[in-house]
């Protein structure tokens, strides 16, 4: 799909979409739990479909109301022998320790850029949980046969914080009360405080020292059916809370200012920014004015880059980001794509080892992009076009589905022209 966006003014208010994380850690949670979960404000991305599939086919049961999911489960009892992720990172590495639960053998596979990603933690840290695994040199398809026998075990967390997220559901469910995970330089510690959250509100309690030992305690009975709302999605939210910042007067509702998820730090750049903005339990209002240069550590939240260097192109000046080299392994090596793409239009972006610079303020320009088959490459370039001096095209702008089905449709109702045909 091609989308063409004409610069314009945003106004108005705006519900921030359902938590990808949040929402496959609930389902996962929901797989583990014995008895009847039912998940409101479910999401309905790519990703989310691709979790409730999963466990479908690991065990689950699930029924489809208004805005609710029932989810009726007996644990991990796979149904079939093929688990497709679809693209999703997250998913992968959480539901591949959960599947292990099973003594079946068990195929996992994925789509698009899922195929190129790093797995190879399972091929060292599986075999000393009792797991036969076969990969295809660190990456999909795995092969896999547990049942997994937790045992204490150092893995190190400096690649991405979902294989942990993975091993932590996985040990908690199993009652893995005299086992201890320890964890060398992990990096995106707030996905981490996420999943001990649902756990807890599953009935896990997980606890740890300085995010280095994670310690398994006793599962508190959750009789009867377990309700749970899935949070809004400050890393989707991100994106409109800039394009309120540089083109608009907005109001984003949905995102709980007391969340766990990483990217509500989107607020201290957006403060150091200069913007306009007032922030309630209700939601968050905001309004452009001219935008000063900041500095930004984006290493335990990697997922904001995209749409900080949307913001950093209308500040006046270099905005400095740090967390670099967190990029390499996402949808796309996302340093390089916001690099070339973000270059089409004007803005230079130099990435020195850790820091990314972004030379602000220079004028964003109309032009061509190309998502990459990356949705926050795609959502990033679309907020950008909001000010430039023309329209803005998006290649392969369907992307933004792996995690924002809505993501254009908002924009409209904010009043932006977007034009798209397939
Ligand atoms: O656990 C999660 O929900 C996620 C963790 C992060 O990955 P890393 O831990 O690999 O940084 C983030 O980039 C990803 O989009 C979602
Ligand atoms: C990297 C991302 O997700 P995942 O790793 O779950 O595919 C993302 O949503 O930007």
């Amino acid at each position: 799909m091609i989308v063409s966006i004409q610069p314009s003014r945003v106004a108005g208010p705006m519900y921030a979409p359902a938590s990808k994380s949040s929402m496959q850690r609930a389902c996962a949670a929901a797989l583990l739990r014995k008895g009847l979960t039912v998940l409101h404000n479910p999401g309905h991305s790519n990703d989310d479909r691709a979790a409730i599939d999963t466990i479908q086919k690991l065990g689950a049961k699930i029924e489809r109301t208004d805005n609710s999911l029932n989810i009726q489960s007996l644990g991990v009892h796979p149904r079939s022998a093929e688990i497709n992720c679809g693209e999703s990172g997250l998913g992968v590495r959480m539901f591949t320790p959960i599947a292990a639960m099973s003594d079946l053998p068990l195929h996992i596979d994925g789509e698009g850029s899922l195929l190129t990603r790093p797995l190879h933690f399972f091929d060292e840290i599986f075999p000393q949980l009792g797991i036969r695994i076969t990969s295809n040199g660190g990456r999909l398809p795995l092969s896999i046969q547990g049942p997994l026998q937790p045992a204490p075990i150092t893995v190190d967390g400096s690649l991405s914080s979902q294989f942990l997220t993975g091993l932590l559901m996985a040990y908690a469910a199993s009652g893995a009360q005299d086992e201890v995970i320890t964890v060398d330089n992990l990096k995106s510690k707030p996905y981490i405080d996420l999943t001990l959250s649902v756990l807890k509100d599953f009935g896990w309690n997980v606890t740890h020292r300085d995010h280095r030992t994670f310690h398994f305690g006793k599962a508190e009975a959750q009789p009867g059916t377990l309700h749970y709302t899935v949070e809004g999605d400050w890393s989707g939210g991100a994106f409109l809370l800039v394009a309120g910042a540089v083109a608009g007067n907005v109001d984003v509702r949905g995102l709980d200012p007391h969340s766990t998820q990483a990217d509500k730090a989107i607020l201290n750049a957006l403060q150091d920014s200069g913007v306009n903005m007032h922030v309630s339990k209700e939601k968050i209002l905001i309004s452009s004015q001219p935008l000063k240069p900041f500095a930004f550590d984006a290493t335990d939240c990697p997922d904001l880059f995209p749409p900080l260097v949307a913001l950093a192109a209308y500040a006046d000046g270099q905005t400095i980001v740090k967390g670099a080299s967190r990029l390499a392994h996402k949808e796309s090596d996302r340093a390089t794509t916001l690099q070339q793409e973000f270059g089409k239009m004007g803005i230079r972006i130099d990435v020195e080892g850790d820091l990314m610079r972004i030379h602000g303020g220079t004028g964003v320009k109309a032009a061509r992009v190309h998502s990459r088959h990356d949705h926050r490459i795609a959502m990033a370039c679309a907020v950008a076009a909001l000010g430039a001096d023309g329209p803005v095209v998006i290649e392969e702008a369907q992307a933004v589905n792996k995690s924002y089905t809505d993501f254009y449709d908002h924009l409209r109702a904010w009043g932006v022209p977007v034009n798209s045909n397939v």
